[in-house]
């Protein structure tokens, strides 16, 4: 079993993937973040590094995917944080449309993604953590990474749109909206099990 939680920056994915595999006691997949050598000078300088950090993390997430089926195959379950995906349809899609990455380096970065992902095999469940912007911003605050101080409302807005448009069109297995909003499974345990009980009707038809 493979569920992969999809979202924008701030949404909760990383706090509710480690709840979630501790739950189901599954393995967690994280971001590469913290050793990430291109994430800090992309925020300053979007145009000049905005390649170099697609291909970085379309590699470290295509990576991830063959660990997941080989985890998978061993009939072990996972619990993903950000997916492939999202690289392509919502972040690379926007730096391009925003004029922040050219068109060259863009069809070559979908050039690349598209010879990737005829090797990925999509999660049993797609859990989208749908959040308004006040919200996100709100826990990115919280959160405090330095690099992410000067994230543009615009910014997070424009990825929103992406979201809403790719999870319209998302047809490659189940799927799962949960508007988090309202939701504060840091510090109620009643609103993760609402969550987790959602996640059980619509995988196992359970409640
Ligand atoms: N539903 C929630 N309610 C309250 N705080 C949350 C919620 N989800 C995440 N947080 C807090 O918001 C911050 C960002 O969450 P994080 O899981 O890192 O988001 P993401 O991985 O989507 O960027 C963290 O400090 C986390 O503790
Ligand atoms: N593909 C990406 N392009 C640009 N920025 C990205 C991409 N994937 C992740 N990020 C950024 C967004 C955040 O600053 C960090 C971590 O993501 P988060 O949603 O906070 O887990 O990396």
């Amino acid at each position: 079993m493979h569920i992969a939680i999809v979202g924008n920056i701030g949404a909760g994915k990383t706090t509710l993937a480690n709840k979630l595999a501790h739950h189901f006691n599954w393995e967690v997949f994280l971001e590469d973040v913290d050793h990430n050598p291109y994430l800090k000078d992309f925020y300053d300088d979007m145009p000049r590094w905005a390649f170099h950090l697609q291909v970085y993390f379309l590699n470290s997430r295509f990576r991830q995917t063959q660990q997941i089926k080989a985890l998978q195959q061993a009939s072990k379950g996972v619990i993903q944080d950000r997916t492939i995906y999202e690289d392509a349809h919502i972040f690379a899609a926007n730096l391009h449309q925003s004029g922040l990455m050219t068109e060259r380096d863009y069809q070559n970065y979908l050039s690349l993604f598209t010879s990737m992902i005829s090797m990925v095999n999509p999660p049993d469940l797609l859990l989208y953590l749908r959040a308004d912007l006040p919200k996100l911003v709100a826990q990115i605050d919280k959160r405090n990474r330095d690099y992410e101080n000067n994230i543009k409302i615009d910014y997070l807005k424009h990825l929103n749109e992406h979201y809403e448009e790719w999870i319209s069109g998302y047809k490659a297995g189940r799927l799962l909206i949960v508007d988090v909003n309202n939701l504060d499974y840091v510090n109620n345990p009643e609103d993760l099990s609402v969550i987790i009980d959602k996640i059980n009707s619509t995988l196992f038809g359970l409640f």
